[in-house]
């Protein structure tokens, strides 16, 4: 039995929306903080729109879709997150905004059981949690995206987290929101992005070399390797903006080729290109 009932999410982006729209749809009481107004109302939006489009495929009764609905808030408010069981903490993928937020949590959250974990790809979460005063009680719980579509989270100790908080946290995300966890020890990209990312980049570089075109390098890895979707639309699907991020955090832990960010995929960065969530990548959304 799970004792966590009262669930706040920090970013209602791509992540944090789906992470909160799997807790809400598992009855939680759901608080998602973001940065404004316009960015709660975005995050509202996207949640919504996705319950929506749920109950329309029949996927959901419409009376679930408004009980997930009506056990969703939306703040600007941290100190809105007072009496949470949980966080998880979804904004972008930078070690110095999400360990002042963890600062922030820590000042905050006033039960002293709560668990505070971070979606990071691949921040260390030794840094988050030397970011509060109860380490004890910090880990990474790392949803995939699309989050109610994908059946995995990894679960991050750091060396200093509890037992008991990696048990509560697995019991959470397997009888909660029904997913199947792993636990992977707290090294830059843990189990699944070591794995992935180097992959993503690889496809990068390809593209980037003249090597084959983007449709063929996707269709090689969909059709010869049954992978759901090729590198570069799902380097789409991450957010080009991220995959950037988890690159260099990757590189900055490893200092290895295989984790360093090709310069296309820089520049697509600079030039706004973010993937999907931008409406244009490596292909054109609009
Ligand atoms: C970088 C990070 O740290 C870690 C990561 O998250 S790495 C990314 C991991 N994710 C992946 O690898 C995703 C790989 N891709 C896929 O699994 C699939 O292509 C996909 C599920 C995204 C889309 O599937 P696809 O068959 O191409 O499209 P589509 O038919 O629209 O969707 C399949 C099902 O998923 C559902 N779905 C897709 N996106 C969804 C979303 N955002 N929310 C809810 N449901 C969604 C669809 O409704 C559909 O359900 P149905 O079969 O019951 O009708
Ligand atoms: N995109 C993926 O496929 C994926 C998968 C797994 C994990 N992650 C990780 O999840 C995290 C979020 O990624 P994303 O793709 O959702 O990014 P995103 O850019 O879509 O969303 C980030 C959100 O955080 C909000 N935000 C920024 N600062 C904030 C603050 N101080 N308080 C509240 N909200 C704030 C932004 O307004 C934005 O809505 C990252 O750590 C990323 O590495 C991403």
């Amino acid at each position: 039995m799970t004792d966590i009932q009262r669930v706040g999410v920090i970013g209602g982006g791509l992540m944090g929306a789906g992470i909160a729209e799997v807790n809400a749809r598992a009855g939680l009481d759901v608080i998602v903080s973001e940065v404004s107004d316009d960015a709660a109302d975005a995050a509202r939006d996207r949640i919504h729109g996705s319950l929506d489009r749920g109950a329309k495929k029949g996927k959901l009764s419409e009376d679930d879709r408004d009980a997930a609905k009506a056990h969703l808030r939306f703040t600007t408010a941290l100190d809105d997150l007072a009496d949470r069981d949980l966080v998880v903490e979804a904004v972008a993928e930078n070690a110095e905004l999400k360990a002042s937020i963890f600062g922030e949590l820590d000042r905050v959250v006033q039960s002293r059981q709560a668990i505070l974990a971070s979606n990071t790809s691949s921040i260390p979460i030794a840094k988050l949690a030397a970011a509060t005063d109860r380490p004890q009680q910090v880990l990474g719980v790392h949803f995939f995206n699309p989050v109610p579509v994908m059946k995995l989270v990894e679960l991050v100790p750091s060396l200093v987290t509890s037992e008991e908080t990696v048990t509560r946290a697995r019991t959470f995300a397997a009888e909660k929101l029904g997913k199947e966890t792993i636990r992977a020890q707290d090294r830059a990209g843990f189990v699944v992005n070591a794995l992935l990312v180097p992959y993503l980049l690889s496809g990068v570089r390809m593209y980037e070399s003249g090597f084959a075109s983007a449709e063929d390098i996707d269709q090689g890895m969909v059709l010869g390797c049954a992978h759901p979707m090729g590198p570069l639309t799902l380097a789409d699907l991450v957010g080009l903006d991220t995959l950037k991020s988890i690159a260099d955090s990757m590189y900055d832990e490893y200092k290895e080729p295989l984790y360093a960010a090709p310069p296309l995929l820089q520049r697509m960065v600079d030039a706004g290109l973010m993937g999907k969530k931008s409406g244009h990548g490596f292909y054109d959304y609009r």
